[in-house]
Parts: C-alpha cells; structure tokens; sequence
C-alpha cells in the first residue's frame, strides 16, 4: 500500500525550486536510486514488535509513538521503514514516520549574521521529526566541481560506515531543495541527522530532533561531518565565524561554506 507525503512549504527564495523529495543529479547511480528495497513485512497490525514484524526482525526498534528511540542509536544509527511492499496498514503501522513528510510546525525566519533559518513554531519534543535533507543526489566528482565552481553552502555529504566500507550519500540543496536547506549549524545542536530508507537503497537524510525545543527555538545540527573533506584542506584559512552562541561554540563552522 503506498503512502501519502504532505508538504506544503515553500522556499523564501522564488529561484529555488521546491522538491518534497530527492530528486537524481549529475553523476547519481540512476540503478540504485531507483531501486525498490525487496524486502517486506506481513503485519496485520501496528509493526512494533521486533519477534512479529520482518522489517524490524533484524534491527533495533526505529520507533516509539512515532519519535526516534535515541538510545537504540549507539550502535546502530540508521533506520528502514516498512516500504511499498510491506502489507501492513500504512496509518497505523508504528515503522512509518520520515515517508509522511515534514513536521507541520516550521517556520523559515531571519537571524543576524545567519541568513535564514528555521525555528519550531509549537516547540517539539525529543525524537520527533523535523524534515528531511532533500535535494539532487550527486556524485563525489560532481560535489567536488561544483563546490570549486560555485563555493556552495548546501551540499551536505553523509557517509555511513558499515564493516570495512563506507556508504557515501552526496545531496545538494543550492538549487532544487525542501524546507531542510535553511537549518543552520549549531556546535552544541538540537537535533541530528539519521540516514533512513523507505523504499530506495539511498537514504533519506532526515533530521530528528535530540532534545525537547521550545516555542520559537532556532532548530539546529552540527555540519561536522557534513563535508567535503580533500577540499576542507584547502580552505582552512578562509574558515566562516560560528554565530550559533552556545556555551562550547567552536567559533568557526565546521568547514568553509
Ligand atoms: C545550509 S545553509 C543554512 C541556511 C542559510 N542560513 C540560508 O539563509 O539559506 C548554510 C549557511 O548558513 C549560514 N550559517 C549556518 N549556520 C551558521 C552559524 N552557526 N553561524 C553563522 N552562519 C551560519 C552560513 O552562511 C552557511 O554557509
């Protein structure tokens, strides 16, 4: 049974064009993005049991009351969601969260010396979804190009580590982007960034709040580990000044945006 995703923001800039999911650049495996994860459940039921539900069988529980179990996250920090082919009721199965969409409760907002960013209009608790890191999957070399070329801020890469290989998930956000772009850095964040999948063999970015956030709170992550690292040497020198004005801020971000 297929899912219905809601998103109705919009982006504060009218050339940026709104995507409510990742879309495939220049140099994204097409076969892997356009794969179809092949295994599923038979639930009858909500999917919250790890003996009954396939999805789970294998792996931590992703999922209490629709909000990220953190403490399962230590050794294991990603998450599969039931998908298209599971047959279990797609509004009541406890394994679904990331493929509804984006937190209802955001809100694009201005902060000095930042640019835009985003802040949570209700307040949150801890585990719950903000959105996801949605844009163009690119390819390494084409990251690389385009990061020389046009010194962009929004390409997020997340690599992911399992055994002796890494899995590397490159998204671009400059131009076509979801309501995930405008969250800026934070040396001491409230939220994180988990890689989750659906249906495709390539992961969802979505980020997931890691602390309670109160009405009105800027929502961060850290950008530590989000970047291109063999062109982070060359730019050492050019390094941006931190604003995020936490008690154990780093004063400069991460890498040069
Ligand atoms: C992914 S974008 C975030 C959204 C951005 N503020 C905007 O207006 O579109 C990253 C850029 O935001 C700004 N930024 C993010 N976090 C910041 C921070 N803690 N201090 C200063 N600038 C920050 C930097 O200019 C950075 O290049």
């Amino acid at each position: 049974m297929e899912y219905h995703l809601i998103d109705n923001y919009d982006h504060v800039n009218e050339f940026i064009l709104y995507t409510e999911v990742n879309i495939p650049g220049r140099g994204c495996d097409i076969n892997l993005f356009n794969s179809q994860i092949s295994s599923f459940c038979s639930c009858k039921y909500g999917c919250n049991d790890v003996n009954i539900c396939f999805c789970l069988k294998y792996r931590n529980k992703n999922y209490t009351n629709k909000k990220l179990m953190l403490t399962d996250l230590s050794n294991n920090n990603s998450c599969i969601e039931c998908n298209n082919y599971c047959q279990c009721d797609v509004y009541k199965c406890e394994n679904r969260v990331v493929q509804f969409g984006p937190n209802a409760n955001l809100k694009i907002e201005k902060f000095p010396g930042k640019g835009y960013g985003l802040i949570s209009k209700n307040g949150m608790q801890k585990g719950e979804f903000v959105c996801e890191y949605a844009g163009e999957v690119i390819g390494k070399q084409e990251a690389v190009e385009r990061r020389k070329r046009d010194n962009t801020n929004y390409i997020f890469i997340l690599n992911e580590k399992s055994g002796n290989s890494i899995t590397e998930t490159i998204i671009d956000a400059t131009c076509i982007a979801n309501i995930g772009r405008y969250i800026n850095h934070s040396c001491d964040p409230n939220c994180i960034v988990i890689p989750v999948r659906v249906n495709s063999v390539i992961p969802k970015l979505a980020i997931f709040s890691c602390k309670d956030i109160e009405i009105g709170e800027e929502i961060t992550y850290s950008y530590n580990g989000s970047n291109l690292n063999e062109i982070e040497s060359t730019i050492l020198s050019n390094r941006k000044l931190c604003l995020c004005a936490s008690k154990i801020c780093l004063k400069y971000l991460p890498y040069n945006p």
